[in-house]
């Protein structure tokens, strides 16, 4: 039966970046026989300069059908940030949400051939393989009230409420535990309990649910340690589970252990297995238009969706194994540029990718 593939270019570098991952899906469409289409919708500043909103009715309707998604980016300083991402009944937010995408992994991994590229030495980092557990639809990005208040004395005061529920904590557990499991066995949840209530109850109930996975080896680091470690001794963590807000820090952060964060996949999963799946950078305006975004994260973000949503795995191992050759042909993009090495455009990467699949 043929899989509908929902493409969702957005803003900034998007739709350069994922006008590359489309070239790759469409030459192993085309090697490995895949039973796939493409369709394309708007989301982000674009809907809002077509239709007046940052999620239409029909975009969201497209991706509700389709079988996976595929976004670049979205938002740019010519829109409201907040209308394009924050507010949960919009935009990139309301997507996950709507979709009940609460299941966020992004792996960081440091392909030896940009060792020079990532900001830590060589022995600190190399063979590096993380993978980021982030709960995705909820927390403080999600949590009510939230606000601009003017309170009795004239002052204006900015509020945002952190709030998880045990049901919430318990689905986003399932998935890290059950990555660790099929890892390296080891969990490391990050969270704030010396500070904040929200996250005792998140690691009072990680604590339980480690009764039921005896293989996995459960640690607890507060969320301030948790960054200090990353960029000190990344090796030391195999899976980490985080809330919304932590997640998306930590990744970024992560990304630079990896050479750029042009090169940070990621998937978002429902309980079903059904995902959207984006590089974890933003929409870049400050490169956007240049021709120079890095668009492996976008190409990799691809190659998840065809393991985790489509079950193609052989086509999603050509990709990854497409962009190891490219890497080892010394072609870079300007984030991953190191001495002697050949900087590419965005095209020319998708272009080395499609011809390294060939
Ligand atoms: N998933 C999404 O759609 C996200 C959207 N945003 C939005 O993107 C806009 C810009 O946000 P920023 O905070 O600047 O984060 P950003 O991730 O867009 O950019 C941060 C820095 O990384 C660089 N960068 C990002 N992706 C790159 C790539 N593929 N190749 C080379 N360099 C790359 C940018 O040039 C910039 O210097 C904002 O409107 C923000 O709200 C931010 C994060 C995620
Ligand atoms: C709208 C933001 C939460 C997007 C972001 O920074 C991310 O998902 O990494
Ligand atoms: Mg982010």
């Amino acid at each position: 039966m043929t899989k509908h593939i929902l493409i969702l270019p957005g803003d900034g570098i998007g739709p350069e970046i994922t006008a590359e991952a489309l070239k790759v899906l469409e030459c192993v469409k085309a090697r490995f026989g895949l039973a796939v289409e493409f369709d394309q919708a708007l989301v982000g500043g674009s809907a809002i300069d077509a239709h007046g909103v940052p999620l239409p009715d029909e975009t969201l309707d497209k991706a509700r059908g389709a079988d996976a998604i595929l976004l670049g980016a979205v938002g740019g300083p010519k829109w409201d940030s907040l209308d394009m991402a924050i507010r949960p009944e919009k935009g990139l937010l309301g997507l996950r949400s709507g979709l009940q995408l609460f299941g966020n992994l992004r792996p960081a991994i440091l392909y030896p051939q940009l060792a020079a590229a990532s900001t830590l030495k060589p022995e600190v980092v190399s063979g590096l393989d993380i993978l980021i557990v982030r709960e995705l639809t909820g927390g403080i990005y999600f949590g009510q009230p939230r606000g601009v208040r003017t309170l009795e004395n004239g002052e204006r005061q900015g509020y945002n409420t952190y709030v998880y529920s045990e049901s919430e904590i318990r689905r986003i557990g399932k998935v890290a535990f059950e990555a660790a499991r099929k890892r390296g066995g080891k969990l490391c949840s990050v969270d704030k309990a010396n500070v904040l209530e929200v996250t005792v109850l998140w690691r009072e109930i990680m604590q339980e649910m480690a009764k039921d996975y005896p293989d996995v080896e459960l640690s607890h680091m507060y969320v301030d340690n948790a960054a200090m470690q990353l960029v000190r001794a990344p090796k030391q963590f195999d899976v980490m589970v985080t809330g919304n807000m932590f997640g998306d820090i930590l990744s970024d952060a992560a990304a630079m252990l990896t050479g750029s964060i042009g090169m940070l996949p990621s998937a978002s999963l429902d309980e079903n297995g059904k995902g959207m799946y984006e590089p974890c950078h933003g929409s870049a305006p400050d490169i956007a238009g240049q021709g120079i975004a890095n668009p492996l994260a976008t190409i990799l973000s691809a190659a998840m969706m065809l393991r985790y949503s489509l079950a193609e795995n052989e086509a999603a191992d050509a990709i990854e194994a497409a962009v190891s050759r490219v890497l080892d042909q010394g072609l870079r993009t300007a984030d991953i540029q190191s001495e002697g090495c050949q900087r590419v455009s965005t095209r020319e990467m998708g272009d080395a990718v499609v011809a390294a699949l060939a």
